[in-house]
């Protein structure tokens, strides 16, 4: 039976790839790193446009009440290292929550591109999703990624993935510049966005909030339960169609 959409969204944590790869590589990479990359890196306009958006981020969280924010000193009012220690600080409390926030999963991203670019970070992807891939190319269906992790660092891991540069597989990328990935009108931008109908894209993801997000704006869905996945109420499989794999989409 040919499938009855047109587009396939696709999340990457949990759905695409391992949880495991993101919280014991990746993250392990820019919170045991982190102070060396900013020593080095210090004075690059780069970073200094990630610390911007970090800091406009701390003021937000302290002035809604957040007692975990760390407030990021500017330079000429304090010396480097309190700077950088600010930083650092921030950062990992921010980690320890898996904040789902752009400024955060920019600096992330940016800090991932030289560990993927020496080889020391590959991005790994489960078996059974090249072939879905090739399967709904072969169909017609365009393929869009929707994540938390911000777009660059999105096309850093299917660039540079254990399964080969995955990226001509995509007609585009989205993360939380859209919207929350929990909030419906998320979902109906990116339809806009890409000019086709809710009911004509299917979504898949692992995280229940983010299906039922998809579903108010009228997408068609499917919860990937992976190994490691949180796990899933008898409710959940009740009201969603949920694979272990692609090849059961
Ligand atoms: C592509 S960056 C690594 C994954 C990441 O940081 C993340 O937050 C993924 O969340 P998702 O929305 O793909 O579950
Ligand atoms: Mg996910």
């Amino acid at each position: 039976m040919s499938p009855t959409y047109n587009t396939v969204i696709l999340d990457i944590e949990g759905t695409t790839t391992p949880i495991t790869f993101v919280k014991d590589v990746l993250f392990p990479y820019v919170t045991s790193g982190l102070y060396k990359f900013l020593t080095d890196t210090w004075g690059a306009t780069e970073l200094k446009q990630h610390v911007e958006l970090l800091r406009q981020q701390a003021e937000l969280d302290a002035e809604a009440g957040m007692k975990q924010a760390v407030l990021i000193p500017h330079e000429t009012h304090s010396n480097a290292d309190q700077v950088k220690a600010a930083i650092q600080q921030s950062i990992e409390w921010q980690m320890r929550e898996d904040r789902k926030i752009g400024p955060l999963k920019s600096f992330q991203g940016y800090m991932w591109k030289s560990g993927y670019e020496t080889g020391e970070l590959q991005g790994q992807v489960y078996d059974d999703v090249v072939p879905a891939l090739d399967r709904w190319k072969a169909d017609g269906c365009k393929i869009y990624i929707y994540s938390s992790g911000s777009v660059p660092a999105q096309k850093l891991l299917f660039g540079h993935s254990e399964k080969g540069d995955l990226l001509p597989y995509f007609s585009g990328h989205f993360d939380t510049s859209i919207g929350s990935k929990i909030e419906s009108s998320s979902y109906n931008a990116i339809a806009r966005a890409i000019s086709i109908q809710p009911s004509e894209i299917l979504f898949v993801s692992d995280n229940v909030k983010e299906i039922i997000a998809a579903e108010e704006a009228g997408f068609q869905t499917v919860i990937s339960d992976r190994p490691g996945n949180a796990p899933l109420s008898a409710k959940d499989r009740a009201n969603h169609k949920v694979v272990t794999a692609f090849d059961q989409i």
